[in-house]
């Protein structure tokens, strides 16, 4: 069976910053894997890397062997890799409803606008039902109507993940998903994100909050200024002496 998603000496130059420096992992599919490391260490870049937000100064994103690396940002949701939107970028003053109705045409066309007016009947009936499983897989069908902008913080997230999987995708990519998060919502998450493995989606994850991390993943690749720094499960990568070591060193603990 061929690796789901491999990154082969993957590096980022800005100018005469090196913020990810040949860098290797795999992640397994059907797993959660954690990207941590210290402020810093290039996790944002890796993943806007791999969903096709910034194009490798070199090294390559490697997707069941094909590499994907250099493509557009629609051209790798196409093959199954999406990354969440933020709260921020929600359309606030489009409804739930309408907010995944754009999710569900995100790897098909570039520009959304052009995708909605361009869907003919069958395009639109089909979206209606992905975008109608995404609302109740995440616990929003009530709130279809309601304006996104009015929702609460927990359920804006919850909408941004919807967003995320009215598209099928095989790889979630979860930037700080439990950020600004009050203890109830961060537990209703992980729930969450413990459904979508059990549906067969593979997720990835860079996050600060430790418990949710140790708690949530398979596996935990941690970084340190742009290099990859160690590998393992939750109970090794808390006990490593390299990983506690960049985390004192940057003035964090490992929970
Ligand atoms: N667009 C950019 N232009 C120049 N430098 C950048 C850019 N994006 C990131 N960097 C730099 O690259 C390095 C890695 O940043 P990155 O945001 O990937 O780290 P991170 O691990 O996600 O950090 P944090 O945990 O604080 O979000 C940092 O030194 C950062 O200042």
């Amino acid at each position: 069976m061929t690796q789901f998603l491999k990154v082969e000496d993957l590096t980022m130059r800005f100018g005469g910053l090196v913020a990810v420096d040949a860098l290797n992992f795999s992640v397994d599919h059907g797993t959660i894997h954690g990207l941590i490391g210290p402020n810093g260490a290039g996790k944002t870049t890796t993943f806007n890397m791999i969903s096709g937000f910034y194009k490798p100064t070199s090294g390559k994103v490697l997707l069941h062997e094909e590499d994907i690396s250099g493509l557009k940002m629609h051209e790798v949701a196409r093959r199954g890799v999406v990354r969440t939107f933020q709260h921020s970028t929600l359309f606030a003053e489009l409804t739930v409803m309408e907010n995944v109705l754009i999710g569900t045409h995100m790897p098909f066309r570039p520009n959304i606008f052009a995708a909605i007016v361009g869907w003919d009947r069958e395009d639109r009936e089909g979206a209606e039902g992905r975008a109608r499983e995404a609302l109740k897989f995440f616990g929003l069908s009530d709130l279809a109507t309601e304006r996104a902008g009015d929702l609460s913080h927990g359920h804006q997230r919850a909408l941004g993940m919807a967003i995320c999987f009215a598209s099928h995708p095989d790889l979630m990519l979860l930037d700080e998903p439990f950020t600004g998060m009050n203890p109830e919502e961060t537990r209703q998450m992980m729930d969450l994100m413990r459904r979508l493995r059990e549906a067969g989606t593979t997720i990835l994850l860079v996050e600060h909050d430790m418990q949710a991390i140790m708690g949530l993943c398979d596996r935990i690749t941690c970084m340190s200024f742009g290099k990859f720094l160690a590998e393992g499960g939750p109970k090794e990568i808390r006990n490593h002496p390299a990983v506690i070591e960049a985390y004192l060193g940057g003035a964090r603990h490992v929970a």
